[in-house]
């Protein structure tokens, strides 16, 4: 009870820091004043912040006076909505989100240099390819004995076409969204057969469990709260599991819809196909918002393209003597490193979350492969340093 009364407070306080934040909308087609006040003045710290966000690294003088009176002409989202998050969070990674679908065309100076940084060399002249998932059953267990990985998880984020990102969702948008998902999800049949759970009225001691178990979103991050993810909490907000725990929807939580599958153990393919077979099955009652050139539509420019995570909360002693090497490692195979209870947390019982940190620039398929490659490479230098 404790924990959830700590969490509701912070969640309340980073709720109104986000709301003094982002929730000044232009009149349609401008820039307010007041809003314009707030920009130059939260760009102005940024500048002369320690940052070493690609936010603050992209955001150049020019680019910002190019930028800042420019709106999207469906949603009428600012440079503000875009950077809240990065100029409330000094200490973020990348700092940009995209309001609405549009954002990414009216603003891309900003966002295709971000881009083509975090997914590594993802041009603006490039283009995602077409969607092909391939067959899982290719990925050999990564982990057959059971020595170093102790589940896996592979997901994808998807926005539902016809409604802006959170940002500019209204209660009602969130009420209307969470019906269409609720309706989606509760027809599919088989193996993915389950529940969805609102969290508007959910049981505490269920939510808190449902955390700690890893198959629900955490309440109250700060990075998500200032870039307007947080508004009108928790309605419109919920999970659906299915019967054997192992397929999971989430509900207007960063994206319209997180689709993920996982379950103990390192069997990586038969974790994709799972994951792949729910997104055929959401997709022929749910149209999908897809770009030609971005690929999928996301929230955070880090999730554009393929729009999957794929990692293993694994346990790599011997490498993880040594932090600056083993960053270096995974950088080499493209891999990123979280703590056990997701981005921005530390690792537990020597448990890291390991996943491929690019989503842009190769299908599905080519996705999972420079995953599974790179993770076969960690255990393989395990191995050796273990016996060294
Ligand atoms: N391989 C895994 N096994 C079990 N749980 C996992 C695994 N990978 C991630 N999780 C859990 O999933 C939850 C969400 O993690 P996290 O928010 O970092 O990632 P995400 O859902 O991919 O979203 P985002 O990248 O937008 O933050 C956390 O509870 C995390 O511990």
């Amino acid at each position: 009870m404790l924990l959830h009364s700590k969490l509701r407070l912070e969640h309340q306080l980073l709720g109104r820091c986000a709301q003094l934040v982002v929730n000044r909308h232009a009149s349609k087609g401008s820039v307010d004043k007041e809003v314009m006040e707030q920009m130059e003045e939260g760009f102005k710290k940024l500048a002369e912040s320690k940052s070493k966000s690609l936010l603050k690294k992209h955001l150049t003088k020019e680019i910002f006076e190019k930028l800042k009176a420019k709106t999207t002409p469906s949603f009428n989202s600012t440079l503000l909505h875009c950077i809240s998050s990065g100029m409330c969070n000094h200490d973020s990674g990348v700092g940009l989100y995209a309001p609405d679908p549009e954002a990414y065309k009216v603003f891309a100076d900003l966002f295709d240099p971000v881009i083509e940084e975090y997914h590594k060399s993802f041009k603006k002249t490039d283009k995602q390819p077409a969607t092909a998932f391939g067959k899982g059953a290719d990925f050999e267990n990564l982990d057959p004995d059971g020595h170093f990985i102790v589940s896996t998880r592979v997901r994808c984020g998807r926005a539902v076409k016809g409604y802006p990102f959170n940002p500019c969702l209204t209660e009602a948008d969130y009420l209307e969204l969470e019906s269409k998902i609720c309706g989606a999800v509760s027809s599919l049949t088989g193996e993915y057969k389950g529940k969805y759970m609102p969290l508007t009225g959910m049981d505490k001691c269920l939510q808190e469990q449902l955390i700690e178990d890893h198959y629900l979103f955490k309440e109250g991050d700060r990075f998500l709260a200032s870039a307007g993810a947080s508004r009108f909490w928790p309605t419109g907000r919920g999970i659906f599991l299915n019967s054997a725990k192992n397929f999971l929807v989430w509900c207007n939580e960063e994206d319209h819809i997180r689709i993920i599958s996982m379950e103990k153990g390192g069997d990586l393919g038969k974790v994709y196909d799972r994951m792949v077979g729910g997104v055929e099955a959401l997709g022929k009652q749910l149209q999908f918002n897809r770009d030609e050139r971005l690929g999928f539509l996301t929230f955070c420019p880090t999730n554009l393209g393929t729009s999957i995570r794929a990692s293993v909360h694994i346990k790599l002693p011997n490498l993880m003597c040594d932090p600056d090497e083993m960053k270096k490692l995974a950088d080499k195979y493209r891999l990123q490193i979280r703590g056990t209870s997701g981005e921005h947390s530390e690792a537990k019982g020597g448990v890291h979350d390991i996943s491929n940190q690019r989503r842009m620039g190769l299908t599905e398929y080519e996705i999972i492969k420079e995953m599974h490659d790179g993770i076969k490479g960690l255990i393989e230098a395990e191995c050796k340093a273990r016996s060294a």
